[in-house]
């Protein structure tokens, strides 16, 4: 058995032909089953079709020796072993790229010189920046530049290449020039390959070795399965947690199989255990390689086979366009691509600001639905969204969440460990359109693994629409109460409502404290004493001024429904953000959130047949008012917009920030709404 060796993957990707395998042939010293396009058909087509492994060793780095006297006794001739993990570059293979690239410690970024950066460059740029922490470019085929230009031309290509780092993570990662195959096809054997004792050199000293954890439990991402005729059928990967020994028990999760390891391999090395972070070969009995070309196998039952998930996400900033709600993306988790549903919501207004929890799914937090994925700064997809979102009622006053979430509802079942890298992507995308086809990215929170999960999990998420509608103030009872009209319809029972908030357009908050006769009139009580003022008379829905207004205004209808233009109002008007404050009442308990609510939201469009209901829209309180349509800043001499907002829970903002003093007649409301339970 051989002793024990430090082991580092790095990852050879780059845009097609720049020279990734050529290289990786001119570093290793040692080729695995699958390496240098040994596959008929990468030979046939001249291009790498799946991920090759192979590796080089050098002694022990002095960075990388632990200190005399911490850890275990160092091995007489230490050795690091670097693993190579050559990914196919073209642009069709990008799910075996994303595969590789999450297996790997360090990315050699390979760059044609004589082409700099190009498309799946780029793309390979993006996968780097989520799945690993360290870079080193590349540039290759510097022997086709012209003899007397040469150290110029690699000059201006290290300088261009900085620039692009500049605003990623990499900044300032090393770049360097060699010919891994100089006089490239045709050129002889014999042809020494140019700068690689530099490469090796450059690597090593960039190498850290990732703390490899033996504890937890055993997984290991299969990426080549074969058979060995007297022997059983050896599966090649890279172990990803935990550690294995000869004769432990494996499962083969996607086929639900278990099989005991019989023998294993490390680059044509027997060894009798292995852990996190190793590259392996593991042979058993009794098990058709057919069956299996990748994907994973654990220790028995510590993987789940899941039908849909929540996750983080974050958008890749050089997608272009808008992340949709319902859209479908080509998801890949683990190893696994397959096409995926999303639906995106991000925190409740009242949390916004919270820290991204990257390790849980916290199902007692409210969010809030979203149509798109909410972009920060001047993104174009920015305001697209912001818009749709406004449409739907959404709006966040211009604010970006600090994290947002999103369900993926898969067509097929997919088996993932918990917490793994998710990345959504637009792979029927034209390759040839110069986009970035990496739509987002994020991690696997939380796993449904049952099947009706739409009736038995998703009611437990509570995701919920922002809802408003306008109601009147009727007449005012005394300094702390108002009746009002026009939310409710006659046969509703406002019982359901009380205790919800309301907001008058002066800024005073209220809370429905009754009905009031059998016409849908409620009773509002206002903790803060209103003031009593000439305009109050003036402003009844009998003035003159309010009935013109509800006339001419098509708005004001379209508001009632919760139209688009309800939400533009929101935006516009400063009462918005007081809204969905928490609410000043010390003095009276909001009553039980969301339970009365229930029997009145209807079902999100998209869930209808679904779950019947699962994010369905609540509906608003409170009828439409003319003051809503005036712009902040508008030059009218009519009071300022009025808000009466009802909400699941009490929204509002506190006593001393209350703004207005009077009490005006119109009022918009805003409902906090819940999903709906089916
Ligand atoms: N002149 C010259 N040609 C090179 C060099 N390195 C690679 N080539 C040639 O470039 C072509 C592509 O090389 P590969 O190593 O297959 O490129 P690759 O990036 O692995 O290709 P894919 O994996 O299919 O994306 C081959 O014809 C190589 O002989 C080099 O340093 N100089």
């Amino acid at each position: 058995m051989a002793g024990r060796r430090v082991n580092v993957n790095v990852g050879v990707l780059g845009h097609i032909d720049s020279g990734k395998t050529a290289l990786a042939r001119a570093l290793s010293t040692t080729a695995s089953t699958a390496a240098f396009d040994k596959q008929p058909q990468s030979r046939e087509r001249g291009i790498t079709l799946d991920l090759g492994f192979s590796c080089f060793s050098v002694p022990l780095p002095a960075h990388l020796r632990p200190a005399p006297g911490a850890g275990p006794e160092p091995e007489p001739e230490p050795r690091l072993q670097v693993t190579l993990v050559d990914c196919p570059g073209h642009a069709s293979l990008i799910r075996t790229i994303i595969g590789g690239a999450q297996i790997i410690d360090l990315m050699m970024l390979v760059i044609d010189v004589t082409k700099g950066m190009q498309t799946q460059s780029a793309e390979c740029l993006v996968i780097g920046q989520i799945a690993c922490q360290k870079l080193v470019v590349v540039l290759n085929k510097t022997d086709l530049l012209p003899e007397g230009k040469k150290q110029a031309a690699i000059d201006r290509m290290t300088k261009k290449m900085q620039k692009t780092l500049e605003s990623t993570k990499f900044r300032g990662a090393p770049v360097i020039p060699v010919a891994a195959k100089p006089g490239g096809p045709d050129a002889p054997e014999t042809e020494a390959p140019q700068g690689i004792p530099e490469l090796i050199e450059l690597l090593t000293s960039q190498i850290s070795i990732p703390t490899r954890d033996p504890s937890g439990p055993f997984l290991m991402s299969v990426d080549h399965c074969f058979s060995i005729k007297g022997q059983g059928t050896v599966m090649t990967g890279t172990i990803l947690s935990g550690s294995v020994s000869l004769g432990d028990s494996v499962e083969i999760p996607a086929l639900k199989v278990v099989r005991k390891v019989k023998s294993m391999q490390m680059f044509h090395t027997p060894v009798s255990s292995a852990v996190q972070g190793d590259r392996l070969g593991i042979c058993v009995t009794q098990f058709d390689p057919k069956l299996l070309e990748r994907g994973l196998v654990c220790a028995p039952e510590s993987l789940h086979t899941v039908h849909a998930a929540l996750i983080s996400v974050e958008k890749i900033p050089y997608f272009r366009g808008p992340l949709q709600t319902k859209a479908k993306f080509h998801i890949t988790v683990g190893h696994e691509t397959v096409m995926g549903r999303v639906m995106f919501f991000g925190p409740a207004p009242d949390s916004l600001d919270r820290e991204p929890v990257l390790d849980s799914f916290d199902f007692s937090r409210e969010y809030l639905f979203q149509e798109q994925y909410l972009c920060p700064g001047p993104d174009p997809a920015a305001a697209h969204a912001a818009k749709a979102d406004e449409k739907a009622g959404q709006v966040l006053a211009g604010r970006c969440p600090q994290q947002q979430w999103a369900l993926v509802e898969f067509e097929k079942p997919v088996t993932c460990p918990r917490l793994c890298l998710v990345i959504g992507s637009r792979l029927d995308a034209d390759i040839h359109a110069n986009t970035c086809r990496l739509a987002f990215h994020g991690v696997l929170l939380h796993g449904l693994e049952d099947r009706n999960y739409a009736e038995s999990a998703l009611p437990t998420l509570r995701v919920y629409k922002l809802k408003q509608k306008h109601g009147v103030v009727e007449r005012v009872l005394d300094d702390h109460s108002v009746i009002g009209r026009s939310l409710f319809k006659k046969e509703t029972n406002i019982q359901l409502f009380v205790g919800l908030r309301v907001q008058l357009s002066t800024g005073e908050l209220g809370v429905i404290d009754s009905a009031f006769g059998q016409s849908g009139k409620f009773k509002v009580h206002v903790p803060e004493k209103k003031r009593e003022t000439p305009k109050t008379s003036e402003m009844r829905r009998d003035s003159p001024e309010t009935s013109e207004m509800r006339r001419d205004s098509p708005e004001t209808g379209k508001m009632r429904k919760d139209t688009p233009e309800t939400s533009q109002i929101r935006r516009d008007s400063p009462e918005t953000s007081e809204m969905l404050e928490p609410c000043p009442r010390p003095d009276r308990e909001p009553p039980s959130p969301h339970a009365p609510l229930r029997r009145l939201l209807r079902p999100c469009p998209w869930h209808r047949q679904r779950c019947q209901g699962f994010c369905g829209s609540g509906l608003g309180l409170a009828g439409g008012t003319h003051m809503m349509l005036h712009p902040r800043g508008s030059s009218s001499t009519r009071p300022p917009a009025t808000h009466l907002s009802t909400g699941g829970r009490f929204l509002g903002g506190p006593a001393a920030s209350w703004p207005g003093p009077h009490l005006v007649e119109d009022a918009v409301g805003g409902l906090w709404s819940r999903a709906a339970q089916p």
